[in-house]
């Protein structure tokens, strides 16, 4: 299930996260990227602890939107990079690094950091067998995409793309799992919001509770 998660950042919260960005030192993406996607990896990223106090910030608006809670399940949001496109650089065709460090890679994500209209190509692109799909959201929201999917970012031809990249470690590492337990989710609350806590309900809540026990790792 890939899914936007619109208002992450606040535009108070955008500001500070782009004034920091303005100040930090970029050094070559390709340090942190995997032997292959060393070979099409063309980005900047914030130095080590120069963007610390940035990546908590988006962390800490990420973990507490419902949406990115009830659709991520994140035990651990392990990995963010705070990266920067200028023109012509991109991120060809590749998929992320299963394991980082300690932590299982489940899902992927990037909040954007740049209005839309700030810059010209520099969608992040998802394949699929035959087909593709281009995303570019507002300044302040993130997409989420299971971290097995293949992906590229296209070539940025005027402006400057600024993103924060990252890797999350669910309680539930099954995609599909995790679809299941997001539909159930939002079917229950729709029923609470239509007529109470009824019995039907209540069958639901412990459903989807001993499904979480049985499928959470
Ligand atoms: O910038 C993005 O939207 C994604 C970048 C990416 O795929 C990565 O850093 O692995
Ligand atoms: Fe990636």
């Amino acid at each position: 299930m890939i899914f936007q998660i619109p208002h992450v950042l606040s535009d108070q919260e955008l500001e500070q996260v782009r004034l920091a960005l303005s100040e930090a030192e970029f050094i070559d993406g390709k340090l942190t990227a995997g032997w292959y996607a060393k070979e099409v990896k063309h980005n900047r990223q914030v130095q080590g602890d120069d963007g610390e106090e940035i990546r908590a910030l988006i962390k800490s608006a990420l973990l507490r939107h419902p949406l990115f809670q009830a659709a991520v399940r994140p035990k651990h949001i392990h990995s963010l990079l705070l990266s920067r496109y200028e023109i012509g650089m991109d991120y060809g065709r590749h998929t992320d690094n299963a394991l980082m460090g300690q932590y299982r890679s489940d899902v992927s994500f990037t909040v954007f950091l740049s209005e839309p209209d700030a810059y010209q190509g520099g969608e992040l692109v998802m394949e699929g067998a035959d087909d593709e799909q281009c995303y570019k959201y507002p300044a302040g929201a993130a997409i989420a995409y299971p971290a097995s999917t293949l992906h590229r970012v296209n070539p940025v031809t005027s402006g400057v793309r600024l993103a924060a990249v990252g890797w999350v470690q669910s309680w539930v590492k099954d995609p599909a799992q995790r679809e299941i337990l997001f539909d159930l989710d939002t079917v229950r609350r729709s029923l609470y919001a239509q007529s109470g806590k009824t019995d039907e309900f209540d069958l639901l809540c412990k459903s989807l509770a001993n499904l979480i026990r049985r499928w959470s790792v």
